[in-house]
């Protein structure tokens, strides 16, 4: 099923490269840790580049994978599926919130067609990657057939390909859009870490307590159908198109040792489907924020990622891990730019009396 053999073609990050960037980040002129997660994150970008970064990340891409799902028929989420397509529109007209924060962050958005329902037209920034009109819905059947979920995997990475060959990259945001893909992202979540599913269910676009109830029982119905907990059987039973490809440019961005800025709860999803392909490809990973949806900390914890910022965000579409790309330059500029306190001739810490 899987073409390729991830975990051979995605190099593991060098700890000892890792410990030599800490090694100069502690000797920068500024007291031990002051730098807080700009530290831990410029230790991982030198890890990913395997030294210091031969740049500050200045070319950016943001990727947003768009998709509907079968689920939203039983009225999981406040808002109508045709708001997939409708926010995609947004999107390429650029008057949606991210491209307000992408002009912010001087990055380019790039729109991946997974399996949105209706037809689109297409555009410079649509990259058709589609794989099918919506899944199925995960309350009744398995969303994807599992013997498709290469085809979307594959999908995945020729939009990373795509992405790349539009406008070249040093670091890849990653967002979705998909109406009632909360749903499939908390049968995930709940699968892969073992939570109950009330911890793993949340409010999504802002559901009442009578959606909220319909959406536990659909995640319900969709892990009980779930016995032997490979990804590909999770991936099969929850969907969604979008989570699929984002995990196949996920591992994509990895096997091209290029950092993948990750947004939130939907994309932390893909991430665990990725993590459970291929480990270290979670190595690549940068967690930009926590998003108010309650599962997203949980995930997070299962995929060993600390967010950078808590900003009480729950919007999606990449504007998270949009508002974390300057801190991706902070950081590397830090490690680039700094001079240690041997090189700037500053006095270092005195010793602690004994
Ligand atoms: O990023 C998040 O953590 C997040 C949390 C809640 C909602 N969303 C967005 O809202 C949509 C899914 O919400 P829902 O209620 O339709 O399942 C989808 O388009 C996501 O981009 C995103
Ligand atoms: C309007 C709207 C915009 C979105 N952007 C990402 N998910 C979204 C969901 C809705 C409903």
């Amino acid at each position: 099923m899987i073409t390729r053999d991830w975990r051979a073609e995605i190099a593991p990050i060098d700890a000892a490269v890792a410990a030599a960037g800490r090694e100069r980040i502690d000797n920068l002129t500024k007291p031990q840790g002051s730098l807080g997660k700009i530290e831990t994150l410029a230790v991982r970008l030198c890890a990913i580049a395997g030294g210091i970064p031969a740049h500050a990340y200045e070319r950016r891409t943001i990727l947003i994978g768009a998709a509907d799902h079968g689920v939203a028929e039983d009225g999981v989420s406040a808002y109508p599926p045709e708001v997939t397509a409708q926010m995609v529109g947004g999107f390429l007209g650029e008057f949606a919130a991210i491209n307000a924060f992408a002009r912010a962050v001087r990055a380019e958005v790039y729109v991946a067609d997974f399996g949105v329902r209706a037809k689109l037209a297409a555009h410079p920034r649509l990259i058709d990657v589609h794989c099918g009109y919506g899944t199925a819905n995960l309350a009744r059947r398995a969303a994807i057939p599992r013997h498709d979920l290469g085809y979307v995997l594959a999908a995945g990475i020729a939009a990373y390909d795509e992405a790349a060959e539009r406008a070249p990259f040093d670091v890849l945001a990653l967002g979705e859009m998909g109406i009632a893909n909360t749903t499939a992202a908390a049968a995930i979540v709940a699968a892969f870490t073992g939570k109950p599913v009330r911890a793993v269910v949340g409010r999504g676009t802002g559901i009442d307590d009578a959606r909220l109830a319909v959406k536990i029982a659909a995640v319900e119905k969709a892990l009980a159908r779930i016995e032997d907990f490979t990804w590909e059987q999770i991936a099969s039973e929850a969907g969604g198109y979008e989570i699929v490809g984002l995990a196949g440019a996920i591992l994509s961005a990895a096997r091209a040792r290029i950092p993948v800025v990750l947004d939130g709860y939907i994309v932390a999803a893909a991430a665990l489907i990725a993590g459970a392909i291929a480990p270290q490809a979670l190595d690549y990973c940068v967690a930009a924020h926590r998003s108010q949806e309650p599962g997203h900390a949980l995930a997070l914890e299962a995929l060993g990622l600390e967010p950078l910022f808590d900003l009480d965000l729950r919007l999606g579409e990449a504007s998270g891990a949009a508002l974390a790309l300057p801190l991706v330059e902070a950081a590397a500029r830090m490690v680039r730019e700094m001079h240690t306190f041997a090189e700037a001739g500053v006095a270092t810490k005195e010793p602690d009396p004994t």
